[in-house]
């Protein structure tokens, strides 16, 4: 296939192909600037302005090609990386794709306390993980809970008999909720994370890749708040908007008023603005920030 002969002179970055992560990774992707057409069916597509190569795999199996250093970089949530148990550089938290993974029970059953469930049938997704739990549950390695394998739809095998409590991702909780169970122990939290092998192809594009996808990150947080102030208040909103660095004050045309401007984060755009209005401060702006690099 000529598209792979293409492949050697490319860094080779992992990206989930469906799933909860993927918009969001295509995103980041776009963010970043990372340029690229990806055919009807093809899990390879080439970047048209970074010699980079992105590989749509399963989020499931990202932690293996970037642990084997198949592919330098990945995107994939940490609990795939535990659950792999893979040796790879956790690089930077992408803030997406945030849950738990939980020991879940029926809600209604008599067994509440994880140790119940010593000796029973648990079913997950999650095996390697759930069995290291049960392993600390009992205190040794030869472990007589029964740990059974499913790829979805894991919240159906209490209902069906096949488990006793199962092992399972949890944001919202209204599939846990839909399926009569309760949670009773986190066994880890987890979010999406940039991977990267131990021995990348291309140690720079690695580097340049990490700080354009901080500046998105940055970006995502941030917002570009600017006002107008009098000279005497300056002290006072500053110390509201203080900046990354520091504030960029411009003298106006009008006699002891300023002008600042500065990044805020935007979380707290609203209370700031409130302050500022208090303060004395006039003509308050918030402007979107599309990408930065800080
Ligand atoms: N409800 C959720 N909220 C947030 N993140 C989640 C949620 N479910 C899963 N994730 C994250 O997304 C990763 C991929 O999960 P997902 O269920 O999308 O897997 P998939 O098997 O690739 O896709 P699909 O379930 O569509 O077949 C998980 O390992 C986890 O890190
Ligand atoms: O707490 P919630 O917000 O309801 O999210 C949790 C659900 O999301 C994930 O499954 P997903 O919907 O991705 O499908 P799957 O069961 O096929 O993996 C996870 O396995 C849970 O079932």
């Amino acid at each position: 296939m000529d598209l792979v002969n293409h492949l050697t002179d490319r860094l080779l970055f992992a990206v989930p192909k469906k799933g909860r992560l993927y918009e969001k990774c295509i995103g980041l992707l776009k963010g970043a600037d990372i340029k690229f057409n990806r055919s009807k069916r093809l899990d390879i597509a080439l970047c048209t302005n970074l010699p980079i190569a992105l590989i749509f795999l399963p989020a499931a199996d990202i932690p293996t090609f970037v642990g084997e250093g198949r592919c330098s970089l990945g995107v994939t949530g940490v609990d795939q990386v535990k659950e792999s148990n893979v040796d790879v550089d956790l690089a930077m938290d992408l803030l997406f794709g945030r849950c738990k993974l939980q020991l879940q029970v029926p809600e209604n059953g008599e067994l509440k306390k994880p140790q119940d469930f010593i000796g029973k049938t648990i079913v997950s997704s999650f095996t390697s993980l759930t069995r290291e739990y049960f392993e600390k549950l009992e205190g040794k390695k030869d472990i007589t809970t029964k740990i059974k394998y499913v790829g979805g739809s894991v919240e159906a095998s209490c209902a069906l008999g096949v488990a006793d409590a199962i092992v399972d991702l949890v944001e919202s909780g209204e599939t846990m909720r839909a399926a009569g169970l309760i949670d009773i122990d986190t066994i880890l939290d987890t979010s999406a994370h940039l991977i990267i092998s131990k021995n990348p192809s291309h140690p720079e594009l690695v580097n340049v890749i990490k700080s354009r996808i901080e500046g998105v990150l940055a970006a995502q947080k941030h917002v570009l708040c600017t006002y107008n102030a009098p000279r005497s208040i300056l002290p006072t909103v500053l110390k509201l908007t203080p900046g990354r660095r520091a504030a960029t004050v411009s003298p106006l045309e009008v006699d002891d008023w300023v002008s600042v401007s500065s990044m805020i984060e935007r979380s707290k755009s609203g209370i700031i603005m409130d302050q500022l209005k208090e303060a004395g401060a006039s003509d308050i702006l918030l402007f979107e920030i599309s990408n930065c690099r800080v």
